[in-house]
């Protein structure tokens, strides 16, 4: 009997640190082990917010990033038991303007490492047109998402994934870059990317900021200084990734030890197989 409201008080008092948590910051930090366990939760999280959004809705919008979160989701998202991408709708938060077949592009490489191993129509899937100059092929994305969403404003995801480089960079946009202005655009572009290639097209701050969740991946030891310092604060200008605060919906923060090992600010250290 003791032990049983022993239990009981230790369950609800971690419930109420999770909620008081969230409440706090507005944003979630989860911490994992190891790139495979983050990567698995990952794609559980995917997995879940998508039944959500067809449990009400026609489509599941989705927002892809590049870098290394190609390999973590390419590789555990397909896991994902029963998986139905059928009705999801895939974007990208940023592309590099290169061709379909170079290295750099991130549909290239969801293409060969993702787009293969789900089941999702071709037409759902919503890249840039590479053989356009920047501008043109920004406007002509704008246009791709504005006709998927059905509207002239700016459209709402159900959820983006991004990625942060080590100078805190998120989607392409770049610390002190004058696109961290932008108020009215959904997607710009930019010609001047201090990241190679230089030639880009991206989501704005207004789009992301407007996702009903956003999902941060960062892992490794070369993001400890930077997610301290976006998590955390730090001198000078806020960085790109630290703008980054969905108007109405959640905010994740998923990372491995490496990535986290700067972080004094709570942190949240799930069990194996917990679900988000
Ligand atoms: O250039 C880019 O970098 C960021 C971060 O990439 P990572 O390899 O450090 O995780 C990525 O999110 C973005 O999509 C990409 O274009």
């Amino acid at each position: 009997m003791l032990v049983r409201s022993r239990e009981r008080h230790v369950k609800e008092i971690s419930l109420l640190r999770k909620h008081s948590l969230r409440i706090m910051s507005g944003r979630r930090v989860v911490v994992f082990p190891s790139v495979a366990e983050l990567g698995s939760t990952l794609a559980q999280l995917v997995s879940s917010r998508a039944e959500k959004a067809l449990s009400t809705g026609a489509s599941f919008s989705l927002g892809l990033s590049g870098g290394s979160l190609v390999s973590i989701l390419s590789k555990e998202l397909p896991a994902v038991p029963n998986l139905d991408c059928s009705r999801w709708l895939i974007g990208f938060c940023d592309e590099r303007l290169v061709p379909f077949t170079d290295p750099e592009s991130t549909y290239g490489l969801y293409k060969n490492q993702l787009f293969g191993k789900i089941i999702i129509p071709e037409e759902r899937i919503l890249a840039i047109e590479p053989s356009l100059p920047v501008q043109e092929c920004a406007d002509d994305y704008a246009g791709k998402l504005s006709k998927a969403f059905n509207t002239e404003q700016i459209p709402v995801f159900d959820m983006l994934l991004l990625g942060m480089g080590p100078d805190g960079h998120t989607c392409s946009l770049f610390p002190d870059h004058p696109l961290l202005q932008e108020s009215q655009r959904t997607v710009a572009p930019i010609s001047d990317s201090p990241k190679p290639p230089p030639q880009r097209v991206t989501m704005t701050l207004p789009t992301v900021n407007a996702a009903r969740c956003v999902v941060f991946v960062s892992t490794g030891g070369s993001k400890a200084a930077v997610l301290k310092q976006v998590l955390e604060g730090g001198e000078g200008p806020a960085l790109p990734a630290a703008l980054v605060a969905p108007r109405q919906g959640e905010l994740f923060w998923l990372v491995d030890e490496p990535a986290a090992a700067s972080l004094t600010s709570q942190v949240e250290r799930p069990g194996p197989g917990a679900k988000l």
